[in-house]
């Protein structure tokens, strides 16, 4: 052996041991990635994603477990399916997955990232949530802007209750999407807006928020493949602009109204503008609101705000007509707490535990927001024994969550009942139930979210029996979305159940 020789196999010896050290090193730091599906090269996983996303990982999760990955495109994604895992990331590393998994699409509807929804966690995402959470959507502020709500409301009641006169079925989830839709419009700028020129915003409100809700959904190949997003190849960007300028310019006449009259100089309820305003005018060191700011707030109530108490409300009332003898009790509940020479108002509601549970379990089995809204974490993290690489998608699949049969007895009965039993609140504390999420980034919008959906659904129930029309069946098939839908119109006749015609003014 020559010295050179020995040289080589010195190097050699070495370098192998080198590599096995540090490949050890790295396996006891990063486990696997999590187990899954077999794809195709390049495109992954993609042709075999299904549209009912959230039943597909529900099957995924059976075969692969309750930590899985899909490749979609370049895209890992991570879907999470069990409490135990749920809570290692919604709590133990909540800070780690604060971010979320911003889609391309929404630049075309931001002001520049100003929004709660798609801020990245930081400074200015505290200071726009707690300024959302203390002074917008606070109990203080609900409580201050109660006539904003019940005016809606108490229109939707006069509506029906014509039809009901008539005889005529109705289209119910288009009258409390309207409903919804007035209410939030309502909450962000109250009557500023008046006559004729009301009927043009709310048409073009409704409109413009469907249209950006649709967008936001449509799958885009500049999420499956990052890289290639500046082409926009979809034109789905492009087409995301026309809408939010739209709203750009209701927010614009709006605010210039407000401006031109002063807030406060009238006897008119405080609204979520008028708080706006007020706090971008005050300027302190914590809250440093620009006018931009003040726009992407009202842009995240709006869309917060109107397809998700909407769509509970659907359900619940879908529910009810399918299980009549649960209307019943609801109405007994009711006639024996607000009577029925009154109308229900909000202060009825903490009175009323089974509408509640009607509400818990109808976000149980129809989760508004199935898989969350996607989280991104920060950095490489371990969790449930797998390693999730930085910058990868997780969805937490709730709704496979609510509907396992391990945590549930008898999961797809629409059961009330389970949640007089148990104490599941909807704070995200227990992670075997989550409609608002959980951790720092929990829905904002809950106080909110359970007043419109209780007060509503009582109010419908109390003033009214519904009929199924004989053509009409009703269904509670579900179909996917950001948010969960009915997939079938819900039509009923609705019946006077109240003696009084003036309670139906
Ligand atoms: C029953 C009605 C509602 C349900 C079921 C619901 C559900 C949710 C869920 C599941 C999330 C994601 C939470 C997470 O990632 O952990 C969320 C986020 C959010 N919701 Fe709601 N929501 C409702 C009503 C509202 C209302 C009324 C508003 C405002 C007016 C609102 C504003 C928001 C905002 C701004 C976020 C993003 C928070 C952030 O990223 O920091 N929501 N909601």
């Amino acid at each position: 052996m020559t010295i050179s020789d020995y040289v080589f196999t010195v190097i050699v010896v070495f370098s192998v041991f080198w590599y096995l050290w540090l490949y050890t090193n790295y396996k006891r730091r990063f486990p696997p990635l999590p187990p899954g599906p077999w794809g195709l090269p390049i495109i992954g996983n993609l042709p075999f994603l299904q549209p009912e996303l959230h039943t597909y990982f529900q099957g995924l999760a059976k075969q692969h477990g309750p930590i899985f990955k899909l490749w979609l495109g370049a895209k890992l994604t991570i879907v999470v399916s069990s409490p135990e895992v749920a809570q290692e990331i919604l709590r133990t590393n909540d800070t780690i997955f604060a971010n979320r998994d911003i889609p391309a699409v929404a630049p075309g509807n931001t002001y520049g990232g100003s929004e709660i929804l798609w801020s990245p966690y930081g400074p200015k995402w505290r200071m726009l949530r707690k300024l959302c959470v203390n002074r917008l959507l606070s109990n203080a502020m609900l409580d201050s802007s109660v006539e904003l709500r019940r005016g809606e409301t108490r229109r939707t009641v006069r509506y029906l209750a014509d039809q009901a006169r008539l005889g005529k079925p109705i289209n119910l989830g288009e009258q409390i999407s309207l409903m919804n839709v007035n209410i939030v419009r309502q909450m962000l700028w109250g009557t500023t807006v008046k006559g004729e020129e009301r009927e043009i915003v709310e048409a073009e409100f409704l409109e413009l928020v469907t249209e950006m809700n649709g967008l936001l959904l449509k799958p885009n190949i500049s999420d499956f493949f990052p890289v290639l997003s500046r082409f926009d190849l979809q034109g789905l960007v492009k087409r995301m602009r026309r809408p939010a300028q739209r709203m750009d310019r209701i927010f614009d006449r709006i605010i210039n109204q407000r401006l031109g009259t002063g807030s406060g100089s009238d006897e008119r309820v405080v609204d979520f503008l008028d708080v706006l305003l007020k706090v971008k005018d005050e300027k302190d060191d914590k809250t440093n609101l620009t006018m931009n700011d003040v726009k992407a707030l009202l842009m995240d109530m709006v869309l917060g705000g109107t397809d998700t108490s909407l769509h509970v409300i659907e359900f619940a009332m879908a529910e009810l007509l399918h299980n009549p003898e649960i209307m019943k009790r609801a109405q007994q509940e009711l006639d024996k707490v607000v009577g029925t020479d009154k109308v229900v108002d909000e202060s009825h509601i903490s009175k009323l535990p089974y509408i509640l549970a009607i509400m818990k379990e109808t976000l149980r089995l129809h989760t508004i927001a199935p898989l969350l809204s996607p989280r991104c974490p920060s950095q490489t993290t371990v969790v449930g024994g797998f390693t999730i690489p930085k910058d990868s998608k997780i969805f937490i699949n709730v709704w496979a969550i609510h509907r396992n049969p391990n945590i549930w007895e008898d999961p797809l009965k629409f059961d009330p009942d389970r949640f007089l039993d148990r104490s599941y609140d909807f704070i995200g504390n227990d992670f075997s139930y989550l409609p608002f999420g959980s951790g720092r980034r929990m829905c904002p919008g809950l106080a909110m979210g359970e007043r419109v959906v209780l007060y509503n659904l009582a109010t419908f129930l109390h003033s009214f029996d519904w009929i199924i029309p004989q053509a009409e069946r009703v269904g509670i098939e579900e179909t996917f979305g950001i948010t969960l839908k009915l997939k079938n119109r819900l039509v009923a006749t609705p019946v006077l159940r109240l003696s009084d015609p003036n309670l139906y003014l």
